[in-house]
C-alpha cells in the first residue's frame, strides 16, 4: 500500500483571511517546519493532517510516485469539507511535496499539514485541516514559539567522493561527451556536516530567506534550501517556469561582476549549456502543452552567490493534465539530468557513487483546485537531527573543465554553508 494510510481520514478544512502582518517564518514552531517562501509571500505550515508516502519504484525511469501521489491527493482533497471563502493560489487544502531524483530511491512523500499561513500579494490567510473541524483564527497563532536556536561548531566531513575524486569524474564525464554518448550531465557531489545537538531548521530557514529573497525558500520533510529554479508555477491553466542553466561566480565589485556577466553571456560552452535546457523543456512539453513561449536569448538572474542564465518560459497545460502530471513529464530537466536525459541519468548513478535522495527532485506544494509551484530542490540540505547532508551540482558539457566545475560546486554550496554557519 503506498500511503500511510488504508482509508484516508475525511478532512475538515476552514480558511480565514488575517489582518497580522508579521513575517511568515516568525509563525513556524521548529519541530518538522514547512515553507515555501519568495520575498516575504508564499506558505508556511505545521503539523500533519495526513502523509502520502509514495515508495521506491523499480522503473528506472517511472513516474508512479508523481501520478501515485496526485492519484490520492485529489481523493483525499475530494473527501474533503471546505470552507475557503478567501480562493486564492494556496488557500483551502494544501500539501507539500518533495521527490526523489531518481525513481529508484526512497523518500518521496507528501504532507499536508494541519496549520497553514499564506501570504499573496499582501493578502494574509490562516486555514487549519483537521480530521474534526477545527476553528480558523489567530489562536491557531498565538502558541509560544521558542526563540531560533545557532546550530553551533560544525564536523565538516566528505560526502561520496573527495573534491579531488569528483574531479575525476567530472573528467571522466567530459570523456564520454566528446566521444559522442551523450551532449550533457549534470554531476553533483554532497557533504556532510555534525552539529553538536539537533539543528533548528527555522535558524537556516531565517538566514535563506533573508540572504536570497529572490529564491524559493523551502523547508518540506527535511529538505531545506534557497532554490533559484521553478519548475513550474500554475495559478491558472497557464504554466509558467523559470529555466536556468550557464553559471558564473559574482564578482568582488561592479566591475568584475559585470565582466563575468559578460563573459558568462556571450560563452558559446553556456549557451550550449543552455540551449539543451530549453529544447528539453520544448520537448517534454510538447505532447501535454500548447503554446510554449520562451525567449530567443536568456537573461542573466543574479543571486548573492552566483549569477545564471535564465529563461522565462510559459506554456498552456492541455485539459485533463495537472501540475503533478506536468511535474512528472518535467523531471529531471537538462539542468538536473543532462541531454538526453536517458544517458545523462545513466552516467549520473555510474559517476557519483551515491544516492541522490530528494536532491535535484521537485519540491513544492499543490492546492485542492491543482494551483501550485514545483521547484526543483538545489542549494540546500537533507537536514536530519545533528546531521546535515549538503548538495551541489555543475553542468558538464564537453568544454567543461574539473577544476573551474568544483570551483562551481563550490559557490553553489556556499548558499546552504553559510546558513549553518553562526
Ligand atoms: C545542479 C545545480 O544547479 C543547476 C541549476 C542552475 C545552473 C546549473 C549550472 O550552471 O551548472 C545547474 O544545472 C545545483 O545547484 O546543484
Amino acid at each position: 500500500m503506498n500511503a500511510a494510510f488504508d482509508s484516508p481520514p475525511r478532512l475538515a478544512v476552514r480558511t480565514v483571511e488575517l489582518r497580522d502582518r508579521r513575517g511568515l517564518l516568525t509563525h513556524l514552531p521548529a519541530a518538522a517546519p514547512l515553507c515555501w517562501l519568495r520575498s516575504g509571500e508564499g506558505l508556511v505550515g505545521w503539523g500533519q493532517a495526513a502523509r502520502i508516502e509514495l515508495p521506491a519504484e523499480e522503473d528506472p525511469r517511472g513516474t508512479s510516485r508523481f501520478t501515485e501521489g496526485a492519484r490520492r491527493l485529489a481523493e483525499l482533497f475530494a473527501e474533503a469539507a471546505v470552507d475557503d471563502p478567501v480562493d486564492l493560489p494556496g488557500t483551502g487544502p494544501v500539501a507539500f511535496g518533495a521527490f526523489t531524483f531518481d525513481p529508484r530511491s526512497s523518500g518521496s512523500a507528501l504532507v499536508v499539514p494541519s496549520v497553514v499561513v499564506g501570504r499573496r500579494d499582501g493578502r494574509t490567510w490562516l486555514t487549519t485541516i483537521g480530521g474534526h473541524r477545527v476553528g480558523a483564527h489567530p489562536a491557531e497563532l498565538s502558541a509560544p514559539r521558542t526563540p531560533l536556536r545557532p546550530v553551533g561548531p560544525l564536523i565538516w566531513g566528505e560526502g561520496a567522493l573527495s573534491a579531488q575524486a569528483w574531479g575525476g569524474a567530472v573528467a571522466e564525464a567530459v570523456r564520454r561527451i566528446r566521444g559522442g554518448a551523450l551532449h550533457k550531465a549534470v554531476l553533483a557531489r554532497d557533504l556532510v556536516a555534525d552539529a553538536e545537538r539537533g539543528i533548528d531548521p527555522r535558524t537556516l530557514l531565517d538566514r535563506l530567506a533573508g540572504g536570497y529573497p529572490d529564491c524559493f525558500t523551502f523547508s518540506i520533510d527535511g529538505m531545506l534550501g534557497a532554490t533559484p529554479e521553478l519548475l513550474l508555477r500554475r495559478f491558472d491553466g497557464r504554466l509558467s517556469s523559470l529555466v536556468l542553466a550557464g553559471t558564473r561566480p559574482r564578482g568582488a565589485d561592479p566591475a568584475e561582476d559585470a565582466r563575468l556577466a559578460a563573459e558568462l553571456q556571450g560563452s558559446a560552452k553556456d549557451l550550449e549549456e543552455h540551449a539543451y535546457a530549453i529544447d528539453s523543456l520544448r520537448r517534454t512539453l510538447a505532447p501535454i502543452a500548447e503554446r510554449v513561449e520562451a525567449p530567443e536569448r536568456p537573461g542573466l538572474l543574479r543571486l548573492a552567490n552566483v549569477q545564471h542564465l535564465a529563461s522565462p518560459a510559459s506554456a498552456e497545460l492541455r485539459p485533463g493534465v495537472s501540475s503533478l502530471d506536468a511535474v512528472a513529464a518535467l523531471h529531471p530537466t537538462a539542468a538536473v539530468g543532462g541531454t538526453p536525459t536517458p544517458e545523462a541519468v545513466e552516467l549520473i548513478r555510474e559517476l557519483e557513487r551515491m544516492d541522490r535522495g530528494r536532491y535535484a527532485g521537485p519540491v513544492g506544494w499543490v492546492d485542492a483546485r491543482d494551483r501550485g509551484e514545483w521547484g526543483i530542490a538545489l542549494r540546500c540540505a537533507e537536514v536530519s537531527g545533528s546531521r546535515a547532508r549538503l548538495f551541489a551540482g555543475c553542468g558538464i558539457v564537453a568544454d567543461s573543465d574539473p577544476a573551474a566545475e568544483t570551483a562551481e560546486a563550490d559557490a553553489k554550496f556556499r548558499v546552504i554553508r553559510e546558513a549553518l554557519t553562526d
